[in-house]
């Protein structure tokens, strides 16, 4: 089969910014992170009509371009026997990840460029330190996040929300609970998941980068405020 029609000039490219190239890259520095150890995790990258997806199951620190899915945006409709249609499939026998509905949720509803699913201990703590729907935060170095993930930054005086749902057993049942939650709390640039992790997105690749890292030092520092019994909230009567 020639490059043209297996699709393979979809994910070769010399451009360390292409993003079949980029997600290898960043899931090696999510790993280190601790971000998507197990399989768990990873990173949908979206440019214009195309959207650049791993496959599933597999050590995402050990991902090569030539793993890498590639489907249509808007998504086009599926084949008679409901299966999802793809631009490019790796020759090996690979499944496109479970995430794959979650991430369309941002490229859908806030028009993101790309989305970062991660399993940080961080997250998975701030959604059993605070048992509600949504973690709030105010008076901290909040100015990486933007509102609803794609607008202005926010800034020191603003409160951040994340809307938090509960998780299932299937990755792809989070996906209208988490559709709800975006729709409720328009101004929240991720969605966390409860004894799970979290689903940040942003305009592009770097800005999706940047907030899931401020989000997780912002989760890192509310549990340590927990354990301190300092309010994370502040009362703006003192
Ligand atoms: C051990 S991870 C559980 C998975 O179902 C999912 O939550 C996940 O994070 C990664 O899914 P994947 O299909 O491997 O991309
Ligand atoms: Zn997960």
């Amino acid at each position: 089969m020639s490059l043209q029609q297996s699709g393979d000039e979809l994910v070769v490219s010399e451009d360390p910014l292409h993003p079949a190239n980029l997600i290898p890259e960043l899931c090696r520095g999510f790993y280190q992170l601790g971000w998507v150890t197990g399989t768990g995790g990873g990173i949908s990258i979206r440019v214009g009509d195309k959207v650049y997806i791993a496959p599933s199951g597999v050590q995402k620190e050990r991902i090569l371009p030539a793993h890498i899915f590639v489907l249509p945006f808007p998504q086009a409709a599926p084949s008679p026997h409901g299966d999802r249609v793809f631009l490019r499939r790796p020759s090996l026998n690979l499944k496109e990840s479970a995430c794959t509905p979650l991430f369309w949720n941002a490229f859908d509803l806030r028009d993101a460029g790309s989305c970062i699913h991660t399993h940080s201990q961080n997250a998975v703590m701030a959604t059993l330190l605070w048992p509600g729907d949504v973690f709030r935060i105010s008076h901290q170095m909040i100015k990486g996040v933007r509102l609803g993930g794609m607008g202005k930054a926010l800034s020191y005086l603003d409160t951040l929300e994340v809307p938090i749902i509960e998780n299932t057993p299937n990755e792809e049942d989070l996906k209208d609970s988490m559709a709800e939650a975006m729709v409720k709390y328009p101004d929240a640039a991720a969605v966390l998941v409860r004894r799970h992790g979290i689903y940040v997105w942003g305009s592009d690749w770097e800005k999706a980068k940047t907030q899931t890292e401020c989000l997780d030092y912002l989760f890192e520092l509310a549990v340590k405020l927990k354990a301190a019994n300092i309010p994370l909230v502040k009362d703006e009567s003192n």
